[in-house]
């Protein structure tokens, strides 16, 4: 006789039970979606991630098969969740649009985990609520995109780089060797970590007036002199940074049950205490400075940056949030130009016809001798440059996708979007797409050249085509600044350094190819 525990069923053979019902219940969800677009078949549980890891290290391909195989929108799985795939300009220009009650101000649903960071209604990136988002654009735009904040910028960039070739030069003179028959000294660096220090140099010093000396302990450390100099905290802070920008993709794609999961879940804890500890020392940051404001007396001698105005003029916001918005600009403002500059290099030092047109347009504006100042007015002259960085930015985008979500249902010429839809632009599908582009996946900065009638004409009627900053009310506020800064690097690093490119493929070790994750190049003095 079978004994009755024999017929309770234990917890190890319902696995398989609860496993099909969830298969069952994801297809029976799949065929039953309301509005349905094409797409490429999603699995349970991983939907189309397994094809996203496949295509990684080639994006622009895999979004250009996407996009011609199923139109101007498809759907996309990242794990259970839907994403409608946007890579028509036309639907673009109406999703992207500047009015302020528009249906697709919010970034990304805030209950997709960003509540859980506290990072729903403060800062601009995901900001969800109008009026807060408002607010610190206000303070943005005057303190940092403004035309007297650009002006300061230039300044600051230009001491910034007279730091880096005093570094620069003295690392050529003692660690450089005599190549060939060559005259001068050449040293290999790695191109990354000092991009990355020149940015955040520039950010600090223009949202808070203050400077770290990055680039000197950078040198310090890699040229033995303090080789076992531990990270000061400001580095680490810059370190936990990148971590924090992961920490918040994988709390707005992995479902809350799965990051709990054991085992998964000391993943997610260590993301997670990495954020509060960059939350705690900018909040103390915040702290000193508001301490700092109130022994000034004088309150009108205070330079007016990003933090300083935050601080005197929204009494009700606590320094954590405060805090919060200076970390967001910090990473934005290093991580983004830092890739940009030195993809930049890599194709600019890789192509000598690009290379020499660069060198003849500094050479026409500017008066070259050894201590040349590089002008507002200056920078506005340069076609050329302006044409590369933007060609740079076409094949290689910061971001390979912007999120929009909608509110209520829409219309967009035939395509219904549902309420409550994650919607992504797909950047490089719209970059690649040969409807918009004479050779798309041509490295060819004249396109973008007033002078070139045809491709410019292209150009115009497809600017929605052109993602690089994104677009509408919540397009990239640092566009001005990131391409003041870029343009005035390149002249700076061009006349000063003859370059070499070392590093063969730039976006290896397994990450998407918009990511420049190693660039090591070779410098000489040019003058
Ligand atoms: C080459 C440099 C840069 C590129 C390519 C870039 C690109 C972008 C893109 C594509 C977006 C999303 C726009 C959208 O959703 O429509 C964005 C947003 C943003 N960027 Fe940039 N960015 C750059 C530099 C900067 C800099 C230097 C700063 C700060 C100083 C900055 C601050 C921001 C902020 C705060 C947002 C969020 C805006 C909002 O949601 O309202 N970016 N950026």
């Amino acid at each position: 006789m079978h004994s009755l525990k024999g017929l309770i069923p234990t917890i190890l053979d319902l696995i398989p039970l609860a496993i099909l019902l969830y298969i069952l219940k994801f297809y029976y969800d799949y065929f039953t979606r309301s509005i349905p677009y094409p797409g490429p078949f999603p699995l349970p549980i991983i939907g189309n991630l397994h094809q996203y890891f496949y295509h990684r290290n080639d994006m622009s391909s895999w979004h250009r098969q996407l996009s011609s195989r199923y139109g101007g929108i498809f759907e996309l799985y990242f794990g259970s969740n839907k994403y409608l795939m946007i890579s028509d300009a036309r639907i673009v220009e109406r999703i992207l649009n500047t009015a302020k009650n528009n249906n697709y101000f919010v970034c990304i649903e805030t209950e997709k985990g960003l509540d859980k960071l506290q990072k729903g209604n403060n800062g601009l990136l995901f900001n969800a609520d109008l009026k807060s988002w408002a607010f610190i654009k206000k303070v943005f735009v005057k303190t940092i995109a403004s035309p007297n904040a650009i002006k300061t910028a230039i300044k600051f960039v230009g001491n910034v780089f007279q730091d880096l070739e005093i570094i620069w030069d003295n690392l050529i003179d003692n660690q450089g060797q005599f190549l060939n028959d060559e005259q001068k000294k050449f040293v290999d660096i790695d191109f990354i970590p000092w991009s990355k220090n020149i940015f955040a140099e520039c950010i600090t010093l223009l949202i808070a007036s203050r400077q770290f000396n990055l680039l000197s302990t950078h040198y310090n450390r890699i040229s033995n002199i303090n080789p076992d100099d531990q990270k000061n905290s400001y580095e680490e802070f810059l370190d936990r940074l990148i971590i924090v920008s992961d920490c918040v993709q994988y709390y707005t794609t992995i479902p809350s049950f799965i990051r709990n999961l054991p085992i998964i879940n000391l993943y997610t804890n260590y993301l997670y205490k990495n954020l509060l500890w960059t939350r705690n020392y900018a909040s103390n940051l915040v702290k000193k400075r508001r301490e700092e404001i109130e022994r000034i007396e004088n309150k009108e001698e205070l330079t007016l940056d990003f933090l300083n105005m935050l601080l005197t003029t929204n009494a009700s916001m606590s320094d954590e949030e405060v805090g919060d918005n200076i970390a967001e600009i910090i990473s934005e403002g290093i991580n983004n130009p830092s890739n940009t500059l030195s993809f930049i290099i890599y194709y600019v030092s890789n192509n000598p016809d690009i290379e020499k047109s660069v060198l003849d347009e500094i050479e026409k504006i500017f008066d070259l001798d050894s201590n040349f100042k590089v002008t507002y007015e200056d920078l506005c002259k340069l076609e050329y440059i302006d044409a590369v960085i933007k060609e740079v930015l076409r094949v290689r985008p910061v971001m390979a996708m912007i999120s929009r979500f909608s509110d209520n249902p829409d219309q967009i010429d035939n395509y219904k979007i549902p309420a409550s839809t994650q919607l992504v632009i797909d950047v490089i599908g719209l970059h690649m797409n040969p409807k918009y582009w004479e050779e798309p996946t041509k490295f060819n900065p004249s396109r973008f050249l007033s002078s070139n009638n045809k491709n410019n004409d292209t150009f115009d009627t497809n600017k929605n085509a052109f993602m690089n900053f994104g677009g509408g009310l919540r397009m990239c506020p640092g566009k001005q600044l990131a391409m003041t800064q870029l343009k005035i690097l390149v002249v700076l690093l061009y006349s000063k350094y003859k370059i070499e490119v070392i590093t063969k493929d730039p976006s290896t070790r397994n990450n998407i190819n918009t990511q420049c994750n190693e660039l090591k190049i070779s410098i000489s003095r040019r003058m």
